[in-house]
């Protein structure tokens, strides 16, 4: 693998882009779990991917960064477009699709015996990118900063990631995913492991980001939906049916003025 060396004044600022999903199917083992499902998602915007237990939230969600693909016996049909160029080109590479589609899961998973800062640094290696150490210092300091956890963290870089709070250690995943410059962000429940001002933290800090980077995050919170996104979309998997989008639109519309009823059952905690 040959590598590039990173130079802070060549390096791109990163740029959101637009995620358009077409047409996607999924299985797994055979079993189909979503069904022609079409998404755009806003680049420089937050999408959240609302809907009860089991309707294919997640499944989507790792499909846009090649993710479903690792999984045995997992298939699917569609495009993933990102900025217009398809993400499953046979000639793109499977990292650089995840570097530029960055993923925060549910439970913080930093290395816990890994430094701070080298915690913010992993994912270079996986990108081949060398820098030196005034670079790298700036990045740490850029990531943290970004993911609103410098402040905390800047005078015990050399700590163990572990040593966190739950809240800090999803801030760190953030900045990890930071560090290589993706285009999008997705989001599986971050929240969910977290306690209510840890939860506010990183609402705080998905807003102060969604201005650099496209960010779709699945939530079973809907007052974090109302809270954190612009745009919404409902799954649902009826009857043993495969997941679809029973409607998708501005989260203000959603919430307030729903056109299914379903979706208004939805919203309204009425199921799910
Ligand atoms: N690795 C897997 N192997 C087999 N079936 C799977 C796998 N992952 C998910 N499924 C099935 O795919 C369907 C969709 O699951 P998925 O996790 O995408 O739903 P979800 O809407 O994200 O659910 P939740 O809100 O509970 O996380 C479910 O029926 C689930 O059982």
């Amino acid at each position: 693998m040959t590598s590039t060396t990173l130079d802070p004044s060549t390096v791109d600022s990163p740029t959101t882009a637009e995620l358009d999903a077409r047409n996607i199917s999924a299985w797994f083992g055979g079993h189909k779990v979503l069904d022609r499902v079409s998404l755009r998602m806003p680049a420089g915007q937050v999408t959240a991917l609302i809907g009860p237990s089991g309707c294919g939230k997640s499944t989507f969600l790792r499909i846009l960064n090649r993710m479903h693909e690792l999984v045995p016996g997992a298939e699917l049909a569609g495009e993933v477009l990102l900025d217009g160029e398809d993400l499953y080109d046979p000639s793109r590479r499977i990292t650089d699709a995840r570097r530029h589609v960055g993923m925060v899961f549910q439970k913080p998973n930093p290395f816990p015996a890994m430094s701070i800062y080298d915690n913010v640094l992993a994912g270079l290696k996986l990108t081949a990118v060398r820098a030196s150490r005034r670079t790298k210092d700036d990045l740490v300091e850029e990531c943290l900063r970004k993911a609103g956890l410098w402040h905390e963290v800047q005078t015990r870089l050399r700590s163990p990631g572990g040593a966190l709070s739950g809240g800090q250690q999803q801030r760190l995943c953030i900045a990890r995913s930071l560090a290589v410059r993706p285009r999008v962000l997705l989001m599986d429940e971050p929240c969910s492991a977290l306690d209510p001002t840890s939860t506010r933290r990183i609402e705080e800090t998905i807003g102060e980001l969604s201005t650099e980077v496209t960010i779709v995050i699945v939530t079973h919170n809907m007052q974090q939906a109302q809270r954190v996104s612009q745009h919404c979309a409902f799954f649902l998997a009826e009857q043993g049916t495969p997941g679809v989008i029973v409607e998708h639109g501005l989260t203000s519309a959603m919430f307030d003025t729903p056109q299914d009823r379903r979706t208004a059952d939805y919203v309204h905690g009425r199921f799910g």
